[in-house]
């Protein structure tokens, strides 16, 4: 029962995922519950969004792959209350790793975290 995808799982953030001309997308809207700070939504959770996207790009392929090694940028905080447009693609790979790239863009199109990460196929 996936945190991140679950339908069923009653604390989850129950994201869909599309994949269309090689970018993996969702959106989420995070609440006071999510927050870490005022206003501002929990840097884990951002991780995990950004982890999530990137494994939903080769879940939605068929591909089941573990999160090998990862590093977010946050470069200004992620508001609660706003909808996020979450996306991942490809930036390169060979044999069982993958590495992918995905960011978090507000309504008004600022960029406020990527992430880099490497996956292998399991
Ligand atoms: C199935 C769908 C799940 C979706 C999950 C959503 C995403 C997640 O949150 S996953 C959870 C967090 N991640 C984890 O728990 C992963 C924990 N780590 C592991 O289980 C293992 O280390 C795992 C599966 C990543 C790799 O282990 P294993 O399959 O034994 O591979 P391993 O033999 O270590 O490495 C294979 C090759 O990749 C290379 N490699 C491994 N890690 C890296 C890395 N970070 N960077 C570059 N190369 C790497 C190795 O050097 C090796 O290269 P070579 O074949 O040339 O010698």
């Amino acid at each position: 029962m996936c945190f991140a995808c679950s339908p069923r799982n009653p604390i989850g953030l129950h994201l869909q995922f599309s994949l269309e001309d090689g970018v993996c997308r969702t959106t989420f809207t995070a609440g006071e519950v999510h927050q870490g700070w005022n206003g501002c939504m929990h840097g884990g959770l951002i991780a995990t969004l950004l982890d999530e996207v990137m494994a939903q790009w080769l879940w939605l392929q068929g591909i089941a792959g573990m999160t090998a090694e990862m590093t977010t940028r946050f470069s200004r905080p992620v508001p609660v209350g706003v909808p996020l447009e979450v996306t991942a693609r490809q930036t390169g790979g060979r044999g069982r790793l993958f590495e992918l790239a995905a960011e978090i863009a507000l309504p008004d199109g600022q960029v406020p975290v990527h992430a880099r990460a490497k996956f292998l196929k399991v």
